[in-house]
């Protein structure tokens, strides 16, 4: 983690809305899909910003409207200040270089018939960073500085395992020398061990290269140990935004503390049984009135049903979307999830962290594997 800079913000979203679908044909129609409704954050240069919450609750489709991958159908994405929304497609192709993203399934977006080498060196011509043999060196260094090995150039995606080819993934987003990457769910399809290797090498080149970091999860382990700030949304809004240590130790809105009273603590012996949210995230195509949550919301009153409650200040840079949310901490206090209910994933981060301290400290120290084993 880092401190931002106090400067403009280098990407913002204001009043981000997309809708899906809705279109009536002759004989049929398709309902709505609300997948994002009025979002507006500011994520600032240099920091690790986490986007947080169920499945369905419009995580991507925000992360795609921040890149402009998608159209957004009300709103505005500034990139360093100016709206990006309405760029013409030459000047968003400049600007692809500046912002990147890297996918949960790094199969799925690696094209099988190209070679490693191919697939990095792809954005490298596309924007005329090398050319010729040149191409191929600075292929090698990205391929070194994610931690494979430069022969790995030729050979295909499929002949890796899912770290190296999520590795391979992140040097292809680096090949354009990006100031901002965004990471959609970039862990959740690994093993928890090589897990904490791609956090630990993601948080890595954001030091080395100055990177701004937008992480999308649903895994609040990921995000507690390599975030900044956090928006936590739910059905295609953001209610809650905080720097990371708060939202853990004192989350405001229901919605992040069911989020955080789900996660199962790793040792048996902790183990109080894991509160999972009543029933599921209802239907995009057909929200709930009022606060979207309150359908599931544990402390609903017949107010949370007519009024849709607004972001609102609640001081030390946190907004919270709760009529009560001041009633339920005093009701509440102290539902943060403490360090000794520690996860498996953080468990393996200390190690990790301890191994590459200690190897900086003795150069002869022994290179970590794929497993995360020692070689
Ligand atoms: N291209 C699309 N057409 C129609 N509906 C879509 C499209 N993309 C996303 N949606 C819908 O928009 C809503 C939000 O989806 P989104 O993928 O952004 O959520 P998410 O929080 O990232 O969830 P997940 O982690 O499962 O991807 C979902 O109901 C989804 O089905």
């Amino acid at each position: 983690m880092s401190a931002a800079t106090a400067e403009a913000p280098i990407l913002e979203a204001r009043g981000l809305v997309k809708r899906f679908g809705g279109r009536r044909g002759l004989f049929e129609s398709s309902p709505t899909v609300h997948a994002v409704n009025d979002v507006s954050l500011q994520i600032r240069r240099g920091e690790t910003f986490a986007i947080v919450g169920e499945s369905g609750c419009g995580k991507s489709t925000l992360g795609r409207l921040l890149l402009r991958l998608i159209e957004p159908s009300e709103g505005d994405v500034l990139y360093e200040g100016q709206s990006i929304t309405s760029l013409p497609s030459r000047d968003m192709r400049r600007l692809r270089r500046d912002l990147q993203i890297i996918f949960q399934d790094p199969f799925a977006s690696l094209n099988p018939r190209m070679t490693v080498g191919d697939i990095v060196a792809e954005p490298i011509r596309l924007h005329g960073l090398a050319r010729g043999a040149a191409v191929r060196a600075r292929v090698s260094e990205l391929l070194g500085i994610v931690g494979l090995r430069p022969e790995y150039a030729d050979r295909y995606p499929h002949e890796f395992s899912g770290g190296q080819r999520q590795r391979i993934g992140i040097a292809r987003a680096l090949a354009g020398e990006p100031k901002l990457i965004i990471g959609d769910e970039p862990v959740s399809a690994l093993d928890v061990s090589i897990q904490a290797q791609v956090i630990n090498l993601l948080e890595d080149l954001k030091e080395r290269f100055g990177l701004t970091l937008v992480i999308v999860a649903h895994d609040l382990a990921v995000i507690r140990h390599m975030s900044d700030r956090v928006a936590v949304m739910y059905l295609g809004e953001i209610v809650e935004m905080s720097p990371v240590d708060p939202l853990y130790e004192k989350p405001l809105h229901p919605y992040t503390q069911a989020l955080l009273r789900a996660i199962p603590a790793p040792d048996p012996k902790d183990r109080v049984a894991p509160q999972l949210l009543q029933g599921d995230v209802p239907n995009p195509t057909d929200l709930p009135s009022g606060c979207r949550f309150h359908t599931r919301c544990p402390h609903a009153q017949p107010r949370c049903a007519q009024e849709h409650p607004a972001l609102e200040d609640a001081g030390d840079g946190r907004l919270v979307a709760c009529h009560f949310w001041r009633e339920i901490g005093e009701a509440e206090p102290g539902i943060g999830v403490d360090d000794s209910a520690d996860t498996a994933l953080s468990r393996r981060l200390e190690v990790y962290r301890a191994f590459q301290a200690r190897r900086e400290a003795e150069p002869s120290t022994p290179e970590i594997n794929q497993q995360g084993g020692q070689t």
